[in-house]
């Protein structure tokens, strides 16, 4: 039986390689430097597909892929319905965060009790901050580059991942909450998990043994 991976390019691609390596599945040709979108691997028995991250839980979820990796973030704003997700892969590792342009009193917006105009590609994650707060927020749903908002007036503050703060940092923009660690997990599709359980357990076992600390 085949075994469909759903994959993203970039970091999740390049930090899933030695996962990948350890269940014995070596890809045949490089996402970032092929066009196309089924990748072949060194099992005749396994194939990848590459998606945008945000997809990858809608292939797990509809059983066009049988695994996939995804994003605490995507999966919060998914849902998680039909999927198992029994694996944080401790890859891809970032903080969701409110940041705001330096010189901007959060904390006086906030206890005001004002709305706050919030940008973020991650309504979800940021509507649940927000509400446990008690504070009232616009959001405005924007699908990149979030950092620019708060620059040009188009938002008080953002919802975003952060990293290294470099970001922030070049745009002249201070994280001023911590919402949420962020972590790569391994997610399966419901039905592949009991139809395919022969071939996906040995690829969860090895991939549990390699996960990184
Ligand atoms: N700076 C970062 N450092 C570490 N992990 C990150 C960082 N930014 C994002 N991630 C994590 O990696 C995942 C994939 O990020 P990536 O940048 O490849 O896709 P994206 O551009 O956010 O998604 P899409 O293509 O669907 O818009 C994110 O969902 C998040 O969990
Ligand atoms: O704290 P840092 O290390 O600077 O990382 C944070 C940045 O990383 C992510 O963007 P990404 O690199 O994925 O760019 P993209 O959203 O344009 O793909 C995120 O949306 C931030 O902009």
């Amino acid at each position: 039986m085949t075994l469909t991976i759903a994959l993203s390019k970039g970091r999740i691609f390049e930090e899933t390689l030695p996962l990948l390596a350890a269940a014995g599945i070596v890809p045949a040709e490089a996402p970032e430097s092929s066009r196309k979108l089924i990748i072949g691997t060194n099992r005749p028995d396994v194939r990848l597909v590459i998606v945008r991250a945000s997809d990858v839980p809608t292939y797990v979820q509809y059983g066009a892929a049988d695994l996939g990796i995804a994003g605490r973030d995507v999966l919060i704003e998914h849902g998680g319905a039909g999927l198992y997700q029994p694996l944080d892969l401790n890859i891809a590792k970032c903080k969701m965060m409110v940041a705001v342009e330096n010189g901007f009193d959060y904390d006086a917006a906030v206890k005001h009790g004002a709305r706050l105009k919030v940008a973020t590609k991650y309504p979800q994650i940021a509507r649940e901050h927000f509400a446990a707060k008690g504070v009232h927020v616009d959001i405005i749903k924007l699908y990149g580059s979030m950092e620019l908002a708060p620059l040009v007036g188009l938002a008080d503050a953002i919802v975003d991942l952060v990293s290294t703060g470099g970001t922030l940092k070049a745009n002249n923009l201070l994280a001023v909450e911590h919402i949420i660690d962020i972590s790569s997990r391994l997610v399966v599709n419901q039905a592949a998990l009991k139809l395919k359980y022969d071939t996906i357990q040995p690829v969860l076992d090895a991939f549990a043994g390699a996960v990184p600390q």
